[in-house]
């Protein structure tokens, strides 16, 4: 297992080129499932979690070749409808086969997925779906067993609250089932429009993605289609936060500002400028001091869950106290003990950490407990006097392509380390 080692302290400045989105990639690989018809994928980012997913497809029958930043998906066959736990536990988009297989094969058997352990995290909202698109479900041994002996029908569908995995895994299903669905209450992030658009250029029928109504025409057979992964928009936002903590300034190229929502005012507020370019952002922070702004997670257009980790490595230095609400899940304040073993001067209180800002952290060692939190702990330390070493960096590898090239071309001083403890 490697480690990181960071020399704290050096302000950043140059491009910063943004890969694809992670939790579109993902779900984009899935839709090849639904077609017998080639998928070409463009702007993939090489990750442990997209080739995680691939030996996947590749159990299901999907052939599958990468060509630089581009994958090309063949499900002409669906060898298996199992998914086996080895497969499933560690990441949890890969639970999101067993809609578009169901739609396909009328069954399918997968393993209860794994992911970060940010919280329990159960998958009622998306057996609830199918159940209400005329699916069998039972649950035995660590597997849901999936049936739809007449193959699955349009259903009105209500989320009691918003899920991501659910909306995405039902407008995938959907897309093949007999009728109308509707999604009353779905996810908004820009990640399902995304998905939304490459099933519509595979020939599904889906209109109201990236509103909170959905409704999806089911179809007899979708096509193959090319289709390009939109940006990372937590990877964006993880580096304009470096340019908080470190100062100095970066473009930050082949992204979009209007993929932050409200994490672009928290910047701002803090008080980072942020300049909207034709094709990224250009992020600045000439101010000595940041200064310490409240946030509260929420589904987009709120403050994205997925980057509150390194939010707060932001605000252990920024001038004065603010306090960090976490809704999305109840176990995300893993990075606290980390932060703190730089100095960071953060209390727990529920779901609410509060964290009175210092003018510098001191580098330290420290472990990654998720895949965020490592990149929290990668921002502490850029701006940490002196050394850090973050270990357990597969944490990190699962979410940010290339990271220590993209951070040393802009003037970081990191570099990954073998691990012989
Ligand atoms: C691979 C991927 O895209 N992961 C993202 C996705 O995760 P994921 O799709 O798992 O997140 P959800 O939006 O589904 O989860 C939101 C909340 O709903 C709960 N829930 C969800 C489904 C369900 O059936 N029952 C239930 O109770 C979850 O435990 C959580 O508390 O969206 C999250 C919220 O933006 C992000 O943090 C993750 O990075
Ligand atoms: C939580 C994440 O991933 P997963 O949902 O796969 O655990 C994430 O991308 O931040």
């Amino acid at each position: 297992m490697d480690k990181l080692a960071i020399i704290g302290g050096r302000p950043l400045y140059g491009k910063l080129p943004i890969s694809g989105a992670k939790n579109s990639a993902l779900k984009v690989m899935v839709a090849s499932l639904l077609t017998s018809q080639p998928l070409r994928l463009k702007n993939v980012p090489d990750l442990a979690d997209i080739r995680q997913l691939t030996a996947l497809l590749e159990q299901h029958g999907v052939g599958i070749q990468r060509e630089g930043a581009n994958l090309n998906l063949h499900a002409g066959e669906i060898t298996s409808t199992v998914a086996p736990y080895e497969l499933v536990r560690k990441m949890r988009a890969s639970f999101n086969v067993l809609g578009p297989i169901l739609a396909r094969e009328g069954k399918a058997k997968v393993s209860l997925p794994g992911g970060c352990a940010i919280g329990a995290r159960p998958v009622d909202l998306h057996l609830k779906a199918f159940e209400a698109m005329g699916a069998e479900i039972e649950l035995d041994e660590g597997y849901v067993l999936a049936r739809a002996r007449g193959g699955l029908k349009g259903a009105k569908i209500l989320f009691p609250f918003v899920s991501v995995g659910a909306t995405e895994h039902a407008m995938l299903a959907a897309t093949l089932a007999k009728g109308t669905t509707i999604l009353n209450n779905a996810a908004r992030e820009p990640e399902i429009a995304d998905l939304a658009n490459c099933l519509i250029a595979m020939g599904a029928q889906i209109a109201g993605a990236g509103t909170s109504t959905i409704t999806i025409e089911g179809v007899d057979r979708l096509s193959g289609a090319e289709h390009t992964v939109l940006p990372d928009r937590i990877e964006t936002g993880s580096y304009a936060m470096a340019v908080g903590v470190t100062g100095g300034e970066l473009t930050l190229t082949d992204t979009n500002i209007d993929l932050l929502g409200a994490a672009a005012e928290s910047l701002i507020e803090a008080g980072l400028e942020l300049t909207a370019l034709d094709n990224g952002i250009r992020v600045t922070m000439n101010r000595n001091r940041l200064k310490a702004v409240d946030v509260i997670t929420q589904p987009f257009p709120g403050f994205p869950t997925d980057l509150q980790a390194q939010f707060m490595a932001l605000m252990a230095t920024a001038e004065g106290t603010s306090t960090i609400k976490e809704t999305i899940f109840e176990n995300r304040f893993m990075h606290v003990p980390e932060l703190g073993r730089m100095g960071a001067d953060i209390h727990i209180n529920g779901q609410v950490a509060t964290v009175k800002g210092k003018a510098k952290l001191k580098g330290a060692p420290v472990m990654a407990t998720d895949l965020r939190a490592s990149m929290s702990l990668v921002l502490a330390g850029l701006g940490a006097e002196g050394q850090s070493m973050v270990s357990r960096l597969y944490h990190l590898d699962r979410g940010f392509e290339r990271l220590e090239e993209k951070l040393q071309n802009v003037g970081a001083l990191v570099e990954r380390v073998p691990d012989n403890d």
